[in-house]
C-alpha cells in the first residue's frame, strides 16, 4: 500500500484517481507521497518516508524545495493548471479598478423609500469610471498566467506590453504579434497605465517593485499583483497612494497595512479558487505523483529533471545521486558487478544533481536488494529505491 498525506482540501477528482486498493490517503505519519496547495511545509518535519510532493498550483515558496533536493525528495508543480482563473480574476480586477461598481451595488442595496429608481438615477454620477480601452497595461512575467492576461488585454482593446527576459519559447509563441515587448522592465513602469506582475517568489524577485520602481511609474497607475506578496513592497505602495504618487493597488494577498484603504483592492488569495482550477490542479498533481511513485518517471518538476522510460523489466532502480564525473560508470559496475544485467538505462542531470533509471533483466529479490544497498554505499548517492513493475490488467 502506497501512503499519501495531503495537507489542505484537494479537490476529490484528482485524490479518486488514487485507487483505494493501492493508496492509503492520511493513514500513516510515514507516506511516500504528499499533496498541498499553500501549506507552509517549512514549518513541518518530513520523515525520510517521503519521496515525493506535489503541489496542486503554481508557487513552490511554501516547500524547502532546496532542503527537499538534498534529501533526494522531488517536488512537483502544476503548471497552467489554475493560470485561465488567474486571468480571469486579474480582467475582473482590471475593470473593477475602472468602474467603482462593488461601490455602486452596496449604495444600491441601502436605498428606501417609494422613489428608490429615481433615486439612482439621480445619484449614478457618483459611481461613473473610466474605460479600459486604450490604455496601455504592462505585464511582468509571460508565464502562463501573464500570457493569457496579455493576449485577453489586447482583446479587450488595451494596449499591451510585456517583459519577460526567461519566457520559455512555448509561451513565445502563444503570446500575440501585438503585445510590445519591453527590452528593459523600466520601459513598463515609466509608460504603462497599469502594471500586472506574474513571475515566482524568488530571492531575485523579492520585492521587485518598491519604492523606486513605483518613483517610477505615472501618478495615476494602478498596481495588481496576484504572484506573491512578497514581491511588491506593500509599505512603499501605501506611502506613495498616500503622497498621490500611485492611483491605486489590486493584491491577493492580504496584509494589514493595506486594509480600509479607498485606493487599495485586497482579495484572499482567490486567484486559483475556482472549481476548474482545482479539479485540474489536484487531477496534475495526483496524475504527476502517481506516476513517479509507480515507475520513478519524473515530469513537471522543479528541482530534478524530466526523465522517462518505458517500464519492460521486472524491476526498476531509480537513484538520485550529486551530478558529479562518473556516476554512470560507479552506478553500472556495482550493477554488473551484481552479476545483474541490465535492461535499459537512461540519465539526466540538472544543476547539482542527476537521476537515473536502470531497468533490470532480474528478479530475485534477494539479489536486486543486495545491490541497491551497494548503491547507497556509493559515495554522491543520495537515494536508491526499487521498483516492481505492476501487472497492467488487460
Ligand atoms: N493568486 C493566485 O492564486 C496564484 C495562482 C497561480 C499562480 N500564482 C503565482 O503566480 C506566479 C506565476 O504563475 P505562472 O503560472 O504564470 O508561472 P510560470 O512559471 O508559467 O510563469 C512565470 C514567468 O515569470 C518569468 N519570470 C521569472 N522571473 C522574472 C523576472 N525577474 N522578470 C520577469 N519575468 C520573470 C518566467 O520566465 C516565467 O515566464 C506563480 O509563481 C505563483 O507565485 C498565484
Ligand atoms: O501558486 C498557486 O498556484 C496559487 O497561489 C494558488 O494557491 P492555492 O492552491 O493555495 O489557492
Amino acid at each position: 500500500m502506497h501512503q499519501i498525506k495531503t495537507f489542505n482540501a484537494i479537490a476529490p477528482e484528482g485524490m479518486e484517481r488514487l485507487e483505494k486498493e493501492k493508496y492509503a490517503i492520511n493513514e500513516s505519519d510515514q507516506p511516500e507521497g504528499i499533496i498541498l496547495r499553500s501549506k507552509k511545509l517549512q514549518e513541518t518535519d518530513l520523515p525520510d518516508s517521503v519521496l515525493g510532493i506535489a503541489r496542486a498550483g503554481t508557487g513552490v515558496n511554501n516547500i524547502p524545495v532546496d532542503a527537499c533536493t538534498e534529501k533526494g525528495i522531488v517536488v512537483f508543480n502544476t503548471p497552467g493548471a489554475n493560470a485561465n482563473a488567474v486571468k480571469e480574476l486579474v480582467l475582473t480586477s482590471l475593470l473593477m479598478s475602472v468602474r467603482p461598481v462593488v461601490q455602486g451595488i452596496n449604495w444600491a442595496q441601502e436605498l428606501t423609500g417609494p422613489d428608490i429608481s429615481e433615486q439612482a438615477e439621480a445619484h449614478k454620477k457618483q459611481f461613473a469610471g473610466r474605460e479600459l480601452e486604450g490604455k496601455k497595461l504592462g505585464v511582468i512575467g509571460l508565464g502562463s498566467i501573464g500570457a493569457m492576461v496579455a493576449n485577453d488585454a489586447y482583446r479587450l482593446g488595451m494596449e499591451v506590453m510585456g517583459y519577460d527576459p526567461y519566457v520559455s519559447v512555448d509561451t513565445a509563441w502563444s503570446i500575440s504579434r501585438r503585445v510590445q515587448r519591453a527590452q528593459d522592465i523600466s520601459e513598463i513602469f515609466t509608460t504603462c497605465d497599469f502594471i500586472t506582475v506574474h513571475v515566482p517568489l524568488q530571492e531575485k524577485t523579492f520585492h521587485l517593485i518598491g519604492q523606486k520602481e513605483i518613483a517610477m511609474m505615472k501618478n495615476s497607475a494602478h498596481l495588481l499583483n496576484f504572484s506573491r506578496s512578497e514581491i511588491v513592497d506593500n509599505h512603499a505602495v501605501v506611502e506613495a497612494i498616500n503622497n498621490n504618487e500611485l492611483a491605486g493597488f489590486t493584491t491577493d494577498f492580504a496584509d494589514e497595512q493595506l486594509l480600509h484603504h479607498d485606493h487599495i483592492t485586497v482579495l484572499p488569495h482567490l486567484g486559483a479558487s475556482t472549481e476548474e482550477a482545482e479539479t485540474n490542479s489536484a487531477k496534475m498533481a495526483v496524475r504527476t505523483l502517481k506516476r513517479f511513485i509507480e515507475t520513478g518517471v519524473i515530469k513537471r518538476s522543479v528541482n530534478f529533471p524530466a526523465v522517462d522510460m518505458t517500464f519492460y523489466s521486472p524491476y526498476r532502480i531509480t537513484i538520485i545521486n550529486r551530478n558529479v564525473p562518473n556516476m554512470l560508470g560507479q552506478i553500472s559496475a556495482v550493477i554488473a558487478d551484481s552479476g545483474i544485467n541490465i535492461d535499459n538505462m537512461i540519465n539526466r542531470g540538472r544543476d547539482d544533481y542527476a537521476y537515473t533509471l536502470v531497468d533490470i533483466d532480474e528478479s530475485d529479490e534477494n539479489k536486486i536488494s543486495e545491490v541497491a544497498d551497494k548503491l547507497r554505499e556509493t559515495k554522491d548517492i543520495i537515494r536508491v529505491r526499487v521498483i516492481k513493475k505492476e501487472e497492467v490488467p488487460y
